[in-house]
């Protein structure tokens, strides 16, 4: 058996704009997804997450290959909830050319699932890398990146940036603008996360600023508003002035509210960390529900968001310095 890992990210700027080829900068933190890939003798695919939950409910998908998954779910939902890792396992085939291979998939996240932390983008890095050192081929962190990618597009219907999936997969703080991919030198950043135990739907997110901005010229402003906000963002990151971040990420908040993907629990949140002193506090990722992301050194934050209605969990986040890891 083979087993990676890959970690969530935060971004500090720019998610919703990436996908339009404005930039953005995610960071990966320190709350990983763990896969075990196994080689079967026979071509079937068996897949067992343990902490798969979907609008509030827990299923374990698995079982014995070929008896129907032991969960009390649609089959539709399952078949949503899967269908990274079958992609995934896809390229897995794809890189190897071992076409009939089946596999036992296991997964253990503690990522929540459309929360805004790349759940999806971290278990398609570690599944694809697992496959393929269970086959005997180590990929270069490029190609684990790029055939990420090309899962998390095609399973989100092309509306996906390379954002996601190349910071999952090198780790640390990352700038991605259309395909060019690079990694930034960060500061150690004092990040906490806000989670409000919802989720939000990443491909309707995304189609709703596609067509705000196919309708309204001053959104597609909006859009380029923000690439100016992370190109600003980018030089204040290499200063490591955190003041001018935060000040920055309070500006992207209110253009991701503007584009319609923030959400009356996120905005608490983002208030409760910015009265309670926060450098600046933004939702992260596609938002619609999930986690806020804030800059504060102190405790005062993590503790005003234990406080707020409607916040579930609070949590400071480590930058995580290495992005994909090979444990077996
Ligand atoms: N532990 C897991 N086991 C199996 N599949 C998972 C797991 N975690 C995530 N996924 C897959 O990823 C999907 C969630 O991805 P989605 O892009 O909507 O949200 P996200 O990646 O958590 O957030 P965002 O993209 O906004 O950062 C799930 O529906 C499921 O298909
Ligand atoms: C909303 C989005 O920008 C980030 C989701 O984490 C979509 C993407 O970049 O694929
Ligand atoms: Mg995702």
């Amino acid at each position: 058996m083979a087993v990676s890992s890959a970690p969530g990210k935060v971004y500090l700027f720019g998610e919703h704009a990436v996908v339009y080829g404005e930039p953005a900068v995610p960071c990966a933190i320190e709350v990983r997804a763990q896969v075990g890939v196994e080689q079967r003798s026979d071509s079937k695919l068996r897949i067992h997450a343990e902490d798969l939950s979907l609008d509030g409910f827990t299923v374990e998908y698995g079982g014995t290959a070929g008896s129907p998954p032991d969960v009390d779910v649609s089959e539709s939902l399952l078949t949503a909830a899967m269908g990274y890792v079958d992609v995934a396992i896809e390229h897995v085939r794809d890189v190897t050319g071992e076409e009939d291979v089946g596999f036992d998939v296991t997964i253990e996240s503690d990522i929540p699932l459309g929360a805004g932390l790349g759940s999806s983008a971290a278990v398609v890095v570690a599944a694809i890398d697992a496959g393929t050192r269970e086959l005997g081929t180590t990929l270069e962190i490029d190609e684990l990146a790029e055939r990420a990618y090309q899962t998390e597009s095609a399973v989100q219907s092309g509306e996906a940036s390379r954002a996601d999936t190349f910071c999952s997969a090198t780790g640390g703080a990352v700038r991605v603008e259309g395909d060019d991919c690079r990694t930034l030198d960060a500061p150690d950043l004092p990040i906490v996360v806000g989670f409000d135990g919802g989720a939000g739907d990443t491909g309707q997110l995304v189609a709703g600023v596609r067509s705000l901005r196919e309708e309204y010229s001053f959104a597609s402003d909006t859009v380029e508003a923000i690439g100016d906000i992370v190109r600003k963002g980018e030089r204040a990151l290499e200063r490591g002035d955190i003041e001018e971040l935060g000040r920055l990420m309070n500006f992207n908040h209110g253009l991701l509210g503007a584009l319609g993907v923030s959400s009356r629990s996120l905005d608490s949140m983002v208030w409760a960390a910015r009265n309670a002193g926060a450098h600046g506090a933004k939702l992260t990722g596609a938002g619609g529900g999930g986690c806020i992301v804030a800059l504060d050194p102190s405790d005062e934050t993590e503790t005003a968001l234990s406080y707020t209605p409607g916040c579930r969990d609070a949590f400071r986040a480590e930058l995580a310095e290495t992005g994909v890891r090979r444990l077996e």
